[in-house]
């Protein structure tokens, strides 16, 4: 039975038996697990196939971001590795989110939940202004989801800070997942656009995505606990 819990846990570490070990020790009952661009590259589709056997369901976090045919061919191959969900750049436009969306209905079968990256989670204003996007983040989020949700896709990846005024546009059922979560004790590292778990929550979040506050924490599983008894 999948977990109804909404955290997600990033597991992001530089080779496989580090992310097994830990893995090992959180229950798939409490959480899903994520697979990003470090653990990916060092451990191959091999480490999602582990963590599936361990009966988490898995978030591929690879933000495929390239001309259309590219992006949609490593979707189908991200569902071929039976992942929970898989990410695109929403930036990446129109043309390029629809080929993903439409590769994956002509496949069939059972696919994995299809979700855009907006903004970064770890840019804010400045940054933008710098790259030629001289609008506040919040716009630029609810532009880039409102695209999101017109090319068919099940939701974005966005701040939680940004979770209000989506859920209020853009409906109950469309998914927004939240990374840059932190509590208010815990350092805030490259993240800028950061907000507590319970805060989270009541802006609308659906799933949380949280990394250092706990695979950096001298007791991971008690870190998760003491997370899930704030929501
Ligand atoms: O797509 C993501 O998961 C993602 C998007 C985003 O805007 N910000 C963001 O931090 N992430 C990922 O979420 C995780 C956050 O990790 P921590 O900052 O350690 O909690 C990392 O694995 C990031 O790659």
């Amino acid at each position: 039975m999948p977990t109804t819990s909404p955290i997600i846990v990033a597991l992001d570490f530089p080779e496989v038996n580090a992310a097994l070990e830990l893995a090992q020790a959180l229950d798939p009952g409490k959480c899903r697990v994520k697979v990003g661009k470090e653990l990916f590259t060092s451990a191959g589709p091999a480490v999602v196939e582990s963590l599936q056997n361990k009966g988490f369901e898995v978030f591929l976090d690879l933000k495929f971001h390239d001309i259309p045919n590219t992006t949609a061919s490593a979707v189908r191959a991200a569902a071929e590795l039976g992942v929970w969900m898989v990410n695109v750049h929403a930036s990446g436009g129109r043309r390029m989110m629809e080929a993903c969306r439409d590769i994956l209905e002509r496949r069939g079968g059972k696919r994995p939940l299809l979700t855009a990256v907006t903004i970064l989670t770890s840019l804010e204003h400045e940054d933008l202004q710098e790259v030629g996007v001289d609008i506040e983040p919040m716009v630029q989020v609810q532009r880039l989801a409102r695209l999101t949700q017109d090319c068919g896709l099940d939701g974005v990846v966005c701040s939680a800070r940004e979770a209000k005024a989506l859920r209020g546009a853009l409906g109950d059922d469309f998914l927004l997942v939240t990374p840059g979560i932190r509590l208010a004790d815990s350092a805030a590292d490259d993240q800028k656009r950061i907000v507590t778990p319970a805060q989270a929550m009541e802006n609308g979040s659906s799933y949380l995505v949280v990394g250092r506050p706990i695979t950096r924490a001298d007791h991971p599983c008690a870190a998760l606990d003491g997370i899930l008894a704030t929501l």
